[in-house]
C-alpha cells in the first residue's frame, strides 16, 4: 500500500523536518513486514495571498489517481490511535492507496474539502501546518507500530 502525504508549503531544515524524517525513516522501517511502503510528501507552493482556491488546485494535481483522500482538518472526526491503525489496515486489505492533505496558513479549501473521503482531526484547537506535518507522521509510525503488535503504543 501506498501512502503520500500531500502538503502546501515548504519544510526548512530545522526541528519540525528533523522530526518527521525520524517518524517517516521509523515507519518504512516498521511498515516493510506490514506490506506498507515508505510514505512520499509531495509538498506544494505555499500561495499565500491569491488564495486557498490556487493552492487546492496545485493539490489537485499532487494527489495520486484513485487515492483514498484523508483530509486534516480540526473540523473532522477524531480517532483513537488503534482506530486510525484499524482503518489504515482495511485501505490496505482492499489494496487502497491513501493520500493525506494538510492545508496551509489559511487552510483547506472547501471545494477540495467536499472531496475528501476522510476527514480527521487532531481536536478542535488549530495547529500551525507544519506541526501537523509531524503529528501525522508520528501517528502513522504509531500506526504501523500497533499493526506490527510491537508495545510503542500503550493504551
Ligand atoms: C494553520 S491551519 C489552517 C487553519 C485555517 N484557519 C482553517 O480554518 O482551516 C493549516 C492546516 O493544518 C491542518 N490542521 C490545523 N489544525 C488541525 C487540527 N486540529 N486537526 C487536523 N488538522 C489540522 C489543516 O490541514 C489545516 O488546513
Amino acid at each position: 500500500m501506498r501512502i503520500d502525504i500531500a502538503a502546501v508549503g515548504r519544510l526548512r531544515k530545522g526541528p519540525e523536518a528533523a522530526m518527521v524524517a525520524d517518524y517517516l525513516d521509523r515507519f518504512a522501517r516498521t511498515g516493510r513486514g506490514l506490506g506498507l511502503s515508505p510514505i512520499r510528501v509531495i509538498e506544494v507552493e505555499d500561495k499565500r495571498g491569491t488564495g486557498m482556491a490556487a493552492e487546492a488546485e496545485l493539490l489537485s494535481r499532487a494527489i495520486p489517481a484513485g487515492a483514498v483522500l484523508v483530509m486534516l482538518d480540526e473540523r473532522g472526526e477524531q480517532p483513537t490511535s488503534p482506530d486510525f491503525a484499524r482503518r489504515i489496515a482495511a485501505f490496505r486489505d482492499r489494496a487502497r492507496d491513501l493520500c493525506f492533505v494538510i492545508g496551509g496558513a489559511d487552510g483547506l479549501d472547501p471545494a477540495l474539502r467536499a472531496r475528501a473521503d476522510w476527514q480527521i482531526s487532531f481536536g478542535r484547537m488549530v495547529w500551525p501546518h507544519m506541526l501537523v506535518r509531524v503529528m501525522l507522521a508520528e501517528q502513522l509510525y504509531r500506526a504501523a507500530t500497533i499493526l506490527a503488535g510491537s508495545p510503542y503504543h500503550r493504551d
